[in-house]
């Protein structure tokens, strides 16, 4: 599978606010260039984090867009992906609506009525992972279901997992002109974070877009 990181951050490095609420750090043209990111992609994924703080909808603004898959003979929108190893979605979250296909991605020893409720909700229940969910063996399973190119919006803890198992090939992140602050507030990459064997980065493209900067990586 290949897998593209996109996320917008602060001038210095935030994802959102310590209270973990979303904040609008990109601006007009960068939304347009994630939604056809999104567009090229068989499915978008978040954290059950990202979820919980922002129930995205993740699906396509853009009607042309929506019209280009459907000539390519896609489905209108990519499917949603939600990593949440003890099946915390809420079941009327936005992401489960009937736009699109969703996958929730759990853990094994998730009680059977959690993943109930998620699956009469209308999700496609994927379980990998004893106790937290084991992303290779969870990409392998979306794979044989058709995702071949995976596009992963955030938030901090799932990149830094990401980047741990070494999943990720292309990075692009949006340096918006804010300041965002607090020792707590979400990064790019959280998780435990890396001491030695840092993952490296091949600088491929620098774009001013609105009043920011696309910085786009390969891993
Ligand atoms: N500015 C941007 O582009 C974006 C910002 N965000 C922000 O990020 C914040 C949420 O980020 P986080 O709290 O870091 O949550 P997250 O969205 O990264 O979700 C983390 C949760 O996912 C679950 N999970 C299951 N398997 C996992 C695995 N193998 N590795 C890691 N997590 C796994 C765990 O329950 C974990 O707590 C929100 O405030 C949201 O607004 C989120 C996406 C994009
Ligand atoms: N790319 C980007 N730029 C920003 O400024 C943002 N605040 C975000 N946030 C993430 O976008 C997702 C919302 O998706 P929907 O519009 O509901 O489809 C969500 O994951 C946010 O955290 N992204």
């Amino acid at each position: 599978m290949y897998v593209v990181v996109n996320a917008a951050m602060s001038a210095d490095g935030k994802l959102s606010t310590r209270e973990r609420r979303q904040i609008r750090i990109s601006g007009p043209e960068d939304f347009e260039r994630v939604d056809r990111l999104r567009a090229e992609s068989d499915a978008v994924m978040v954290g059950v984090g990202t979820v919980l703080a922002d129930d995205p909808s993740l699906t396509l603004d853009d009607r042309d867009l929506v019209a280009e898959r459907e000539a390519m003979g896609r489905d209108p929108h990519p499917a949603r992906v939600v990593a949440d190893s003890h099946a915390r979605t809420p079941p009327d979250a936005s992401i489960l609506d009937d736009t699109a296909k969703s996958f929730v991605l759990v853990a094994e020893e998730e009680p059977t009525e959690h993943v109930q409720s998620l699956a009469t909700a209308g999700a496609e229940m994927v379980v990998a992972g004893e106790n937290r969910v084991e992303l290779p063996e969870a990409f392998e399973k979306l794979e044989n279901r058709g995702v071949e190119r995976l596009m992963v919006e955030g938030g901090g803890e799932l990149i830094f997992s990401l980047f741990e198992a070494d999943l990720v090939d292309e990075l692009h992140t949006f340096v918006g002109p804010k300041v965002i602050g607090g020792r707590d507030a979400p990064t790019l990459a959280d998780g435990e974070g890396f001491v030695v064997d840092f993952p490296e980065l091949d600088l491929v493209n620098v774009e001013r877009i609105d009043d920011g900067v696309l910085l786009s990586y390969d891993v």
